[in-house]
Order: structure tokens, then sequence, then C-alpha cells
């Protein structure tokens, strides 16, 4: 197993794990590989603020991803909230709008004032969950067009906002970086190592072929929290990453 760890910086794992002793449990395990970590909301909502600061300060860069979708005022609030833990990313729904997600920022540069040695997290948002599909986007959310289009809708959305980026499947990365330019950051889940199973995920590739499409991150969860040796199967993902950086 090489042990070139280039492309790791690249790698976020979704700690979705029901407590953080189950999560550290995972992070023993990828000792020394310096992965992105994203804390979602199972183990938000379980750990809370203080499971962060302790990734934080293990040295981790850390994704908060709540997904925020709420008023313009009260979304403003917990992008305060959110930045005040030293987070290096969280997200909103692009469906939220432009006001809502211009105060995002405005919560998190409001903290930042405030509070001396803070930096500006990445704000991003969320467009198409990956685990919709054409028919599902169409005959039951009921937005018409391709998947791809509304993706993309949103992306422009965002970018109007002034975000920095967007979560989107790999598989419309490239269309993303096309329309909103080459340092619009793209934050891909729907990973899937070959063989692995799709699960509840629609739009997927393979962590190979997710960085050959320009994505800037990759999201991994089961494929490696659920793994027999999450270690190896993390190390796996880095190496055919490493094919393409
Ligand atoms: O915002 C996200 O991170 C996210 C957006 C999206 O469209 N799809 C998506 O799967 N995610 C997250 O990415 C992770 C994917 O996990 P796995 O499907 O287990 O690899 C989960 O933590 C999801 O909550």
């Amino acid at each position: 197993m090489s042990l070139d760890l280039k492309a790791a910086s690249r790698l976020m794992v979704a700690l979705d794990f029901k407590t953080a002793g189950d999560a550290r449990t995972l992070i023993q395990r990828l000792e020394g590989i310096p992965c992105y970590m994203k804390v979602g909301m199972q183990l938000y909502y379980a750990a809370g603020p203080d499971f962060v600061r302790e990734l934080k300060d293990k040295g981790y860069s850390v994704f908060l991803d709540l997904k925020m979708h709420d008023i313009p005022n009260t979304v403003k609030g917990g992008a305060d909230s959110i930045t005040r833990l030293g987070v290096d990313m969280f997200n909103v729904h692009a469906a939220g709008g432009v006001k809502m997600m211009q105060a995002a920022y405005e919560g998190a540069a409001d903290a930042v004032q405030e509070v001396s040695g803070l930096s500006l997290p990445q704000i991003i948002a969320v467009t198409q969950l990956t685990s919709t599909d054409q028919a599902t986007l169409n005959n039951e959310i009921g937005i018409a067009g391709s998947v791809e289009q509304a993706v993309l809708n949103y992306a422009a959305l965002a970018k109007q906002a002034g975000l920095q980026g967007v979560v989107a499947s790999p598989l419309e990365a490239q269309a993303i970086k096309a329309v909103c330019g080459a340092g619009f950051a793209t934050v891909t889940p729907g990973i899937r190592p070959a063989g692995s199973e799709a699960g509840d995920q629609s739009r997927t590739l393979t962590p190979g072929q997710a960085i050959q499409q320009g994505t800037d991150y990759i999201v991994v969860g089961r494929p490696i929290t659920a793994a027999a040796d999450p270690r190896e199967a993390a190390l796996h993902i880095i190496e055919e990453m490493n094919e393409h950086v």
C-alpha cells in the first residue's frame, strides 16, 4: 500500500456516527492521514459544538454540514454561531435563495469582526442532493428540465450571492466550473469506489473519475466508515485520487 498522501487534503470523510465515541474510533484508525473531516446532522445533533472544537484541536480541517435552509435572519444567526466554532467550511441550501445565502455570509462576517483570530470559513451551497435522480426531480419535486440544469441554476445563484462554491455530484463538476469559473469550489459526495454499493446515492462516480472531472473535494462516508478496514479503504481512495491529481 502506497503512503503517498498528496491527494488526502481533497478527501472529506463524512463522520456519520451516532456518538462522539464511534467517531473517535474511526479518527484513530485514520491517524496520520491529513484528510478533511465532515460533521453532519447525526453527529452534530448528538455530540454538538464540543466535538467540532475537538476536531479543530486535533488539527483537522472541518466541514460542518448542517445544510441551513430558513429565513435570512435565522440563517444569519446560525452562520454567526457556526463561524465562532472555527470551522473551515459550512453549507446552506441554495434553494433558500440569494438573500438567504447573502445572510449566511453576513452572519459569518459579523462573527469574524467580533472575535479576533477567526477567519472567514468557506460557505458553499447545496444544489440538488446526490440522492435525487431525474425522475424524482421532474415528477416528485416538480422541477422541470435536466438534473444538470437544475444544479447549474442553483450554482449560478450561489455565485451571485457571493458564496465560494457548491455541493453537487461529481457528474456536474465540469459544467459548474464552466459556468461559475475554475475558482468556484466543487464539493462532491456521491462517491462510490468500483464495486461498492450505491445505497441511497443516485448520481455517483468513482474517486478517480471524480478527480478527472475536476472536482476540488470528494466527500466519502460509508465506503470508508462501513469498510472492514477503514484505514485501508481510505488509503485506496487516496491512491486512486493520486493517479489523477
Ligand atoms: O452536503 C453534503 O455533504 C451532501 C450533499 C449531497 O447532495 N449528498 C450527500 O451525500 N451529502 C453528504 O455526503 C455524505 C455521503 O455519504 P456516503 O453516501 O455514505 O458516502 C453524507 O454525509 C451526506 O449527508
